[in-house]
């Protein structure tokens, strides 16, 4: 895919991470924006998740199949919004796309099989971001799918031990897919910037929505 002057390459940023820059085709973006909007048309919407210690992120999200509120999942019982069979697909074919080539994390049957069963939807908003963190509730190996549509933003791809440094920060522009796992899978990482307008305007979205797909295992 080309953007601006050079092409942005697909690129493995940290071992097991994958990065692919305009997977989703302009219409499949707009079809997810447009899916995006209805999940949060009621009786659930997009809401700020309050951390225990108070604080209130600046991200609105909710979740398709299982429920995560910090810092667990909780039971089937209490799902409220169906996660769809075509999204589950989507997963699939994200990491077939993302380890298919690749032996070292295409070989296991774990990821071969991936069966999410959690998607986390987060919609930033002018000035939003999130801080670093791991995505540990989880209990299954597999990996996790990112997609992005919309404003662009920096991801910050941390390193397993800490939320500091080293990083590597990669540009997650709307279309592009990313997947973490294999050695990577508990890496912190954030989004410590969101380039406000920067979304194409035929996408009609202003902000930017991430879709997560995760299998808990739970
Ligand atoms: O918005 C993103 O790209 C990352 C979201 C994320 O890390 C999460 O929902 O756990
Ligand atoms: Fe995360």
């Amino acid at each position: 895919m080309t953007d601006g002057l050079f092409a942005r390459e697909r690129s493995e940023p940290a071992p097991g991470v994958v990065h692919v820059p305009g997977w989703l085709s302009f219409a499949r973006q707009r079809e997810l924006v447009a899916a995006c909007r209805e999940f949060g048309r009621g009786p659930v919407s997009y809401e700020h998740t309050v951390l225990p210690g108070g604080g209130v992120m600046s991200v609105r999200s909710l979740c398709l199949g299982r429920r995560w509120v910090p810092y667990r999942y909780l039971g089937p019982e209490e799902n409220l919004l169906e996660l769809p069979e075509w999204l589950v697909g989507l997963g699939r074919a994200a990491v077939a796309e993302a380890y298919g080539a690749d032996e070292t994390y295409g070989a296991d049957e774990t990821y071969g099989g991936f069966a999410p069963d959690t998607a986390l939807v987060n919609f930033y908003a002018d000035g939003a971001k999130m801080g670093m963190h791991q995505d540990k509730e989880e209990r299954s190996p597999a990996p996790v799918v990112s997609l992005s549509m919309g404003d662009t933003c920096v991801f910050r791809l941390g390193n397993t031990e800490s939320r500091g440094r080293p990083w590597t920060d990669v540009e997650l522009v709307s279309g592009d897919l990313l997947v973490f796992g294999g050695p990577s899978r508990l890496a912190y990482h954030g989004v410590p910037k969101v380039y406000a307008g920067s979304a194409e305007p035929g996408l009609g979205l202003a902000g930017r929505l991430n879709i997560t797909l995760r299998e808990t295992g739970l």
